[in-house]
């Protein structure tokens, strides 16, 4: 008697044949020789190292409060770096949620839910249950829990974000870290999908959820579309009013701009005083620090200050429509509107000057 049943025979393959197993470059990955390799390595084993490391900190679980962490810290990431290993199932979410369970039994005293570290677990099924639920989660079109806001579709702001080339060192260090390292901090995601969306290019959220979903390693369906829509104030989160300034909201963490400096080699010469914004640095810092603004690194493609308030005016208009129309906006609405607002707000076609030599303005923070 055979114990297992033997396997059922190969059927006929007919005259395809059997190809060499691609190579990377014929998958469209470049040789990455020489540079820096992402810190994530594969597979259950991996992953289960990275947990153990994560809760033996004990008081580090028990006082985890996000947003507080620091977007910037690469050299030792300022959470868990375990979605990579949710995300491919190296990781039971059961047995992380478990983990820290068993942390708080011993740490009476500890953090909660929306901000604790089984809040983001919570987080994670909550747009789980929110995208079962909802018919065309994954787009603005007929998905009843979004806003119909009139974004726009240039293709040129959307290519220099998803190249880092923004002109905005904040925002091109971050999305080169996406490049390379396939997984950012969540407040460094929210700065560039604010950047693109609400917050300064006004380009549509399906657009950037797209980009993220091809390069992020823990790209999850529901997680990353619910997260754009927040963070486009599309659903979930309102106040469009509150937008991460590109220049103030990294400095805020890492001053000496280090980060950048990993990240944008091309500035890291540049004084601190400019990294955030080099195009305000005097000609003659620019040459001493080999980067000249509009050679060397892009000049910023809009002044965040007109655009973020031509942004502002969008939302309102688009919030004001919504609700006018209870939610039932069509198309053409949609169209009649951009019209309108595209005769009123033209920040996104008016970049800012570069200050290529002294005096040179300082852009207001928001
Ligand atoms: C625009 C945008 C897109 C995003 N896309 C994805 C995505 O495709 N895949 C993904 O896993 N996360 C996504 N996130 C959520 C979050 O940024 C990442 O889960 C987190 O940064 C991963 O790092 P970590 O494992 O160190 O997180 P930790 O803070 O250590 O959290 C532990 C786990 O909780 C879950 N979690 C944490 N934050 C969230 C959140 N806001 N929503 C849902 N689950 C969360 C993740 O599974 C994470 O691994 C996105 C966030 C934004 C703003």
């Amino acid at each position: 008697m055979t114990i297992f049943p033997s396997l059922p025979s190969v059927g006929d393959v007919g005259s395809s044949q059997i190809v060499e197993v691609p190579t990377l470059e014929e998958l469209g990955y470049v040789d990455i020789e020489g540079n820096e390799l992402p810190p994530f390595r594969g597979g259950e084993s991996e992953g289960l190292k990275r947990l153990r490391e994560a809760i033996s900190n004990e008081k580090w679980v028990a006082t985890f409060e996000k947003p507080k962490g620091d977007p910037s810290a690469f050299l030792r990431p300022a959470t868990t770096t375990l979605s990579p290993y949710l995300k491919f199932g190296c990781v039971s979410s059961r047995y992380f949620y478990q983990c820290i369970q068993d942390v708080y039994t011993r740490n009476k005293k500890h953090t909660s839910p929306p901000v604790s570290l089984l809040g983001q677990l919570l987080w994670r099924d909550f747009f789980y249950t929110v995208a079962f639920g909802t018919p065309n989660f994954d787009q603005m079109r007929g998905n009843k829990i979004c806003k119909q806001i009139p974004w726009n579709d240039n293709d040129e702001l959307l290519t220099a974000w998803r190249e880092a080339k923004t002109g905005y060192p904040w925002i091109d260090a971050i999305m080169t870290q996406l490049h390379k390292w396939g997984w950012m901090h969540h407040l460094a995601r929210h700065c560039v999908a604010c950047f693109l969306t609400r917050g300064d290019l006004f380009v549509h959220w399906e657009k950037g959820r797209d980009v993220f979903e091809r390069l992020l390693i823990d790209s999850d369906w529901a997680i990353n579309s619910g997260n754009w829509m927040w963070l486009s104030c599309s659903s979930f989160f309102y106040q469009y009013n509150r937008i991460y300034s590109p220049i103030s909201f990294g400095k805020k963490y890492d001053p000496n701009g280090n980060y950048i400096r990993h990240f944008l080699p091309i500035l890291k010469d540049m004084p601190k005083e400019y990294i955030y914004e080099p195009w305000t640095a005097p000609l003659s810092v620019q040459t001493k620090a080999k980067c000249i603004i509009g050679k060397d690194y892009p000049k910023p493609m809009v002044s965040h200050d007109s655009a973020s308030k031509d942004c502002k005016q969008k939302l309102a208009a688009a919030y004001e429509l919504n609700k006018k129309l209870n939610g039932v906006v069509s198309e053409e609405d949609l169209k009649v509107l951009q019209r309108k607002l595209d005769a009123t707000c033209d920040s996104v076609l008016n970049p800012v000057h570069s200050h290529s030599s002294s005096g040179a303005k300082r852009q207001r923070r928001s």
